[in-house]
This record gives structure tokens, sequence and C-alpha cells, in this order.
């Protein structure tokens, strides 16, 4: 219900900021945690997450991010968005460890029914949409690159892709495999699946998590020159040809999100998935020592 009227009010606050900014030709919405600059003629959007230290996906960000989103999708001017990170070395850290750990049930219900929500409006969205990666981008954060059309990733070995939810004890959920072998095959996915393998830039190429590397400081550059071809495709058979390509895998989801919420639910309810999790976060702890 909370949630209900914040994304009323957001909505609301959105649209009047954006229209006083448009003075400038160049417009821009801000959220809290998400900041979406749009550039007049092209159509194009640029979208960077911004909740620091890592972009970890909270119920705030998701309910920020898919707001962004659906406004985007009604803007009819906006025929693309490039998806990017405002947090130095981070692209997205991937859901928030801390929506799935010590909360109750109708809590876990209701994370885990927003970032389908969040999913199915990338993953079947009718812009164009590219992510400039320049960051760690593990489990969440790649499923956010893997929704989009094509991934520029910053080539810095510091920086890792993959699902790596086994390496957490968890399971990623059959939305996100089904994306996982769709991008990289599934004797690929599989493997990586089983073995959380997080990617350094150039494997990522390789196996195809990714499309292209440039340096760290063309990325955006190069997502910009990515979307120019893209543009130049009419929108209609672009468009057709996405639904066709990704219907099946989005409505696989749609007929069973209750299920999955029921399933997600009881299964990061358990205590042994929670104590995973602990160990988990103590792990990132002590990493800073
Ligand atoms: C049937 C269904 C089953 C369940 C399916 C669930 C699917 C789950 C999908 C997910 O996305 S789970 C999340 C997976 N993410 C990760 O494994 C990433 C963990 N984080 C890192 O590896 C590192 O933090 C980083 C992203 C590489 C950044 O490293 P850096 O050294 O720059 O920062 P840190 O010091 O490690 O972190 C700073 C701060 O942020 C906290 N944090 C990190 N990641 C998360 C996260 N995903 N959620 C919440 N919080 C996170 C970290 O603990 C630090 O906190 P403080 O110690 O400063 O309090």
């Amino acid at each position: 219900m909370a949630l209900a009227a914040a994304r009323r009010l957001l909505l609301h606050a959105g649209s009047r900021l954006g229209r006083r900014e448009a003075v400038d030709g160049a417009r821009r919405f801000a959220n809290k945690r998400v900041l979406v600059e749009t550039e007049g003629p092209a159509g194009v959007a640029v979208m960077k997450l911004r909740n620091p230290p890592v972009n970890s996906l909270s119920l705030e960000c998701l309910t920020e991010f898919t707001i962004s989103l659906e406004k985007l999708e009604n803007d009819k001017s906006i025929r693309g968005v490039i998806l990017t990170s405002e947090c130095p070395g981070i692209f997205s850290a991937g859901l928030d460890l801390l929506e799935m750990y010590g909360r109750n049930p109708a809590h876990y219900a209701e994370y885990w029914k927003n970032v389908q929500e969040l999913w199915l409006r990338l993953y079947t969205s009718n812009m164009i949409l590219v992510s400039a990666i320049n960051g760690a981008s593990p489990a969440g954060g790649c499923l956010l690159a893997l929704c989009c059309d094509y991934r520029v990733m910053a080539d810095n070995p510091k920086y890792t892709i993959g699902l790596n939810e086994s390496l957490l004890g968890i399971v990623a959920p059959f939305w996100f495999k089904d994306m996982y072998v769709n991008t990289i095959g599934h004797r690929e996915a599989e493997r990586a699946l089983q073995l959380g393998t997080l990617f350094p830039p150039a494997e990522a190429l390789k196996v195809g998590v990714v499309d292209e590397l440039v340096p760290e400081d063309k990325v955006h550059s190069k997502a910009r020159s990515v979307m120019a071809k893209w543009l130049a495709i009419p929108d209609h058979s672009r468009q057709l040809t996405k639904n066709m390509m990704r219907k099946a895998t989005a409505d696989n989801l749609i007929k069973q999100r209750e299920a999955d919420i029921q399933n997600f639910t009881s299964f990061i309810s358990k205590d042994s998935i929670q104590k995973s999790l602990h160990m988990y976060l103590e792990k990132l702890k002590q990493k800073k020592g």
C-alpha cells in the first residue's frame, strides 16, 4: 500500500521536474536512486543508477527504476535507453541482500513481485536498450545487462559479470536461467550457473555475456554509436522482431508469477538459506578487513 502511494508520488514529482528542466532542450528527471537524462532530437535517454555504495537493487531502487522506465515507455519521443551507473567501478551489485535476509515472508513476497516487475518491463521493452557496463555486475546486475539488446563493457579486468547465485548458496530462478541460456547457449549457461562464474571482461566477451569491450573512458561513446546503428532500423520491424524473440521467455514467467513468488518466499525463508546469506554477508564484511 505504502509503496503504491510512493509510486504515485514519484510519478507526479518526476513529471513536474521533467517539465521544468525541458526548457534547456535536454530534459532530465531524477528520483533519488535513478537519474534520467534525455537528449532531444535523437530520442535517446541515458538512465544512470545511483544507489551508492554498490547500486544494490533495494525495494526503493527497484521501484524508482520501474517508474522511470514506465515514464520513458510512455514518452513517444524516446526510442532508446542507455543503461549505466553513476557509482564508480560498480554497474550494480545485484539484488539487495538485505531485502532477502532477516525479513518476514510478506516482505520477501513484496520484494520479489517488484523484481519480477522490473525484469518484465526491461526484458519486454519496445525501446532499444543498450547497457554501458562500467563496473562490476554480479547476479541481478548481470540480469539488468542481459535484458538489454546490446552490452558494451569496460575492459577493466577488475570488473566481472555473471550469475553467481550458486556462490551465495542460492539458486538463480528459472527466468534468470532462461535469459542466460538465450544469451550464451545451454552448455555455457549450465556450467556458468553451477559454478557461479563471474567472468572478467575478456572471458565475458568470448562466451557472449557481453557484445563488445572498450577502454573504460569509451564505454559511453561506444554505447551511443551502437545506439545510432540500432536507431537506423524502423521501430515497427525491430520491435516485432524483438517481441518474437523474447515473448516465450517472458510468457514463461507471466503465466506463473504467483507460483514464482511463493517459491521464492518459501526458499528464501528457509533457515539453511538464511544461514548461507548470513555467511556471505559476513564474508563481504571481512573482505574489508
Ligand atoms: C528460488 C529463488 C531463489 C533466490 C534467487 C535470488 C537471486 C539473487 C540475485 C542477486 O542479485 S543476489 C546478490 C548477488 N550480489 C553479489 O554477490 C555481489 C556482492 N558484492 C560484491 O561482490 C562487492 O560488494 C562488489 C559489488 C564487487 C563491490 O565491491 P567493493 O569492494 O567495492 O564494495 P564492498 O566493500 O564489498 O561493499 C560495500 C558495501 O555494500 C554491501 N553490499 C555489497 N553488495 C551488496 C548487495 N548485493 N546487497 C546488499 N549490500 C551489498 C557490502 O556488504 C558493504 O556493506 P558495508 O560493509 O559497507 O555495510
